[in-house]
């Protein structure tokens, strides 16, 4: 059976890929937001709060586009350090000072996946403890000159070179790096979508 396509509101290749990857057909449409945290927000909060947005903001551009109405999906990555969430860095320093703080420490990922029909929206979040070894501030820095971490919440790429820096994942590899495939599918599913 063929199937559907939806939209998929996202500047993000890792969740162009990850989506490919289930098979999923999808035309790209704009779902921008402010990605400001609230003062103090709990980062499982904020990222579903931003997937939410992310999808009535794709949503509301195929309305405004008279484009024809399908799901939209959206999603939001954050990595999350004791209280404090990180975001993608702003500048090469700043990447620096975000990995030796996850230097010989275990981290949160949290991605949270939202998909609206324009009626429903249903949301779901994965969470990871990502296990970081101890890095030197010479390897923090090759790293960072690779331009690797400028786009990625927490300053790394767990697809990428900082494999390397990784000794243990306990939680979902796709949801580490930008759409949770089993939640993803889970909540295509309650949409009636087709999938084995
Ligand atoms: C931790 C981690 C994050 N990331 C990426 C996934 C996301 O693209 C990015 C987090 O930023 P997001 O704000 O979630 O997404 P984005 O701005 O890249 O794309 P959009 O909002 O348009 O969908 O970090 C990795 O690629 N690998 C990793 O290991």
């Amino acid at each position: 059976m063929e199937k559907p396509l939806i939209y998929l509101a996202s500047t993000s290749p890792r969740r162009r890929e990850l989506l490919k990857q289930i098979g999923v057909p999808y035309e790209l449409i704009n779902g921008e937001v402010d990605e400001t945290a609230q003062p103090a927000e709990p980062a499982h909060l904020y990222v579903e709060r931003l997937a939410r947005a992310k999808a009535a903001a794709g949503f509301l551009t195929l309305q405004q586009q008279g484009l024809p109405s399908r799901l939209v999906l959206a999603a939001d990555t954050t990595v999350a350090l004791d209280d404090q969430i990180l975001g993608k860095p702003a500048t090469a320093a700043e990447a620096e000072a975000v990995l030796a703080q996850l230097s010989g420490r275990q981290h949160e990922v949290l991605t949270a996946v939202a998909i609206s029909d324009g009626e429903r929206v249903e949301c779901a979040v994965s969470v990871s403890l990502v296990h970081f070894a101890q890095l030197g501030t010479e390897a923090i820095a090759a790293y960072v000159a690779t331009g690797e971490p400028m786009d990625k919440a927490g300053s790394y790429g767990a697809q990428g070179k900082a494999a390397m820096f990784i000794e243990r994942i306990e939680g979902s590899f796709s949801g580490v790096i930008g759409l949770p495939l089993f939640e993803t599918a889970q909540l295509l599913g309650r949409f009636g979508y087709p999938l084995p």
